[in-house]
């Protein structure tokens, strides 16, 4: 395998440089700028087109990022090892909640969300993404005037602002509901998504589901998700990311949801069974797998035991994905690096990989036809074969 330099990694090279980033710094925002000169096969995943379609705006706050928002608001106190799980450390997903909550006192404004946006979108794109699916849940901040409507405009506001500016990316929206605020809520959050799928230009273009899996039961959410499907918008759902959620995943994966988050344990070898198994098989739904996340937030006890493998051998619709690229430290790039060196995955079943998840993104059709055509005029660069051949 030859590799030649491209504008990606190139980019992401002198991002870094300019970071003039410290030794403590490189573990929060990827691999160092030094190998990514001397490996190519880093430069192989960075340049390797990919799309995210899991990502939590709120969790993938840069480490960059989050210094200019701990100088904007010294008075709390906030240093970088609360905000950000690093390499070999492990948490409890309830110790992750925790780290939830203080990155959202330090995203309080409509001007922090609006850089915190913006600059995840850029490092999306620095990372070779260039489709992005971003989730987010509309927050209120009665200290600061943040509403719920101003929270998810400005969102939008960020995707409108990085697509003038010529950002290299197709970024879409999918408003979040928190399952811990109840059914309520949730019928709120989808009557917010459905004005703005409405009024954004196709750039809502459905709804998560997720916050703390132990937290409430899905079936008091059931009547916001079918609306929220009946009026157009996808579902993309965190189901059994926990072991308790069997009952749940059952009766949510009837709707049926367009994705899935997770779905760690369905699978009969990871403690689910045949049946949730061939229901989410006979709706050919895709998963959205997100191997570091799982790891560090200790649902999986190692890589090599993530479901990725069982579904993957089934030749069934994977998408890696980052979850919170800020909080678990990783970005999309080393997500397929480490499903390729855990799960013993060539160049070209990589390639396929990230190809294979375009079929699973929310847009239209056209944006489809776009993003394979895309693929298929980067392939030979990044396979060193003359274009004919391809
Ligand atoms: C680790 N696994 C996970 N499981 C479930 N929900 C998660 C999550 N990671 C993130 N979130 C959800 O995303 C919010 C932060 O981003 P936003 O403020 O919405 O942008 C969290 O508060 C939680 O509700
Ligand atoms: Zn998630």
């Amino acid at each position: 395998m030859s590799w030649k330099w491209g504008p990606v990694s190139l980019l992401y090279h002198l991002v870094l440089r300019e970071n003039k980033l410290k030794t403590s710094e490189k573990q929060l925002t990827g691999p160092c700028p030094f190998t990514l000169i001397m490996d190519g096969d880093v430069c192989f995943y960075r340049e390797l087109p990919k799309v995210e379609l899991h990502a939590h705006l709120n969790g993938s706050v840069s480490f960059v990022t989050m210094e200019k928002l701990i100088k904007r608001k010294p008075h709390l106190n906030i240093e970088h090892s609360m905000t950000a799980i690093g390499k070999g450390q492990r948490r409890t997903l309830d110790e992750c909640f925790e780290v939830f909550k203080i990155i959202h006192k330090l995203v309080d404004t409509e001007e922090d969300v609006l850089m915190v946006a913006t600059d995840v979108i850029k490092e999306f794109s620095a990372d070779g993404v260039k489709y992005l699916e971003l989730r987010s849940t509309p927050r209120e901040e009665k200290a600061t005037g943040l509403t719920k409507k101003s929270y998810v405009e400005t969102v939008i506001k960020a995707i409108q602002r990085c697509k003038n500016e010529g950002v290299d990316i197709d970024v879409r929206f999918l408003v979040a509901i928190d399952r811990r605020n109840g059914s309520e809520v949730a019928m709120e959050t989808v009557e917010l998504a459905e004005e703005f799928m409405l009024s954004s230009g196709g750039l809502v273009v459905g709804i998560d589901l997720s916050g703390d899996p132990t937290v409430g039961h899905g079936r008091h959410l059931l009547p916001a998700l079918e609306r929220a499907k009946n009026c157009g918008l996808k579902l993309s759902l965190h189901l059994s990311e926990v072991p308790s959620q069997l009952e749940e995943s059952d009766l949510l994966l009837n709707l049926p949801p367009d994705r899935i988050g997770h779905g760690t344990f369905l699978h009969p070898e990871m403690g689910g069974s045949q049946h949730l198994v061939d229901k989410v098989t006979k709706n050919n739904i895709p998963l959205e797998l997100c191997l570091t996340s799982n790891v560090k937030g200790q649902t999986i006890p190692c890589y090599s035991k993530h479901h990725f493998r069982h579904w993957y051998q089934m030749g069934h619709p994977v998408v890696l994905c980052t979850d919170d690229k800020g909080v678990f430290c990783t970005d999309l790039s080393q997500e397929y690096q480490l499903a390729a060196s855990t799960f013993d995955l060539s160049h070209e079943a990589v390639w396929k990989l990230s190809q294979q998840a375009v079929d699973c993104i929310f847009a239209e059709e056209a944006v489809k036809d776009q993003l394979k055509q895309k693929w298929n005029e980067l392939r030979p660069q990044m396979f060193n074969l003359p274009t004919q051949q391809v």
